[in-house]
């Protein structure tokens, strides 16, 4: 159900085939093993890897021991490289301070007071550091980011759109009238709702947007390059996606609908905290105006 007349659609977005985001096998990588940013990684590849305290390093130790731009790491040919960026405390290589140097698997490289490991993609930690960082950022549920790493991906986004003057948009998503399915079909069944729902959240967003489960029967998804019309755009297909859906907990063919507040940054909510709240708000409202419904805060 629509409570906005013709909000026009300004971005093309794409509907994916597959389901829940499983990473694509590891290229090599860079991870923090030690301090400030623990468990934060990079993968390597012949793009440049800013590894620095700025929000838009690739890499982002936010640390005051840490440069806003560090060092770099890349592949060239066979090789890996790597490239202090004149940084106050030098990048060391294995202990020795370098302006430039050459990674092999395993090496340590120190940067202000965090330690990262250079894993090359033949390494046999690959997996094992892919499996960590699969279970430090993911959603058990469903497959989706979990909280905490929406929230940090949140900030790099809302500070890099805001530097650049870019749109962003958030939609927060919450399943309507839960409880009852619980209460009816127990949580296992309740727990399959959602993971169907995730899944129609994956194919409905495109490559760059973060998605994530926030809470219970609440996701979120954060729109890069989009402003709030773009937003409605996405939100509107998938609320009418859910609500065309036929949902089956326990056994039973059951209609499921979910409400969507957007909001997207602006002067007046130009911050994560303020941006969720907005989103929040407009949530809120969609709840108040009967369900099954995108609203944008104003
Ligand atoms: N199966 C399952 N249920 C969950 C999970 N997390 C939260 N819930 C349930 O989600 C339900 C949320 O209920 P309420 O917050 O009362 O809201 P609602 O019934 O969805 O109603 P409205 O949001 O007002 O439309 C509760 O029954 C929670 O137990 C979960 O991970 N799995």
């Amino acid at each position: 159900m629509d409570n906005r007349n013709g909000p026009s659609e300004t971005t093309q977005r794409t509907l994916l085939s597959d389901g829940p985001h499983r990473a694509a096998p590891r290229s090599a990588c860079v991870v923090v093993i030690h301090g400030a940013g623990l468990g934060g990684r990079a993968d390597v590849d012949t793009a440049r890897v800013l590894v620095g305290r700025s929000q838009e390093a690739d890499l982002c130790i936010a640390h005051k021991s840490v440069s806003r731009e560090h060092c770099q790491v890349w592949r060239d040919g066979d090789e890996y490289r790597i490239r202090d960026l004149g940084a106050t405390n030098t990048t060391r290589l294995n202990d020795a301070p370098i302006t430039e140097g050459t990674l092999a698997d395993g090496d340590h490289v120190t940067v202000g007071e965090s330690i990262l490991k250079f894993i090359s993609h033949t390494s046999v930690e690959a997996n094992y550091h892919e499996e960590i960082y699969q279970l430090a950022t993911r959603d058990a549920l469903t497959d989706l980011c979990n909280r905490r790493h929406f929230l940090e991906q949140m900030e790099r986004e809302v500070a890099r759109a805001v530097r650049h003057g870019r749109p962003l948009a958030m939609c927060i998503v919450d399943v309507d009238l839960f409880k009852p399915v619980n209460d009816r079909y127990g949580h296992i069944s309740g727990d399959e709702v959602l993971r169907q729902i995730a899944d129609l959240v994956h194919r409905h967003v495109r490559h760059d947007d973060i998605a994530a489960r926030i809470g219970g029967e609440e996701f979120a998804v954060l729109l890069p390059e989009c402003d709030a019309n773009a937003a409605y755009g996405f939100a509107e297909r998938l609320r009418a996606a859910v609500a065309a859906a036929t949902f089956t907990p326990g056994g039973e063919p059951r209609r499921i609908t979910i409400s969507i507040g957007i909001a997207e940054l602006s002067p007046a909510h130009d911050s994560r905290a303020g941006l969720m709240a907005a989103a929040d708000a407009a949530l809120y409202r969609a709840k108040e105006e009967g369900r099954n419904r995108v609203c944008i805060e104003s």
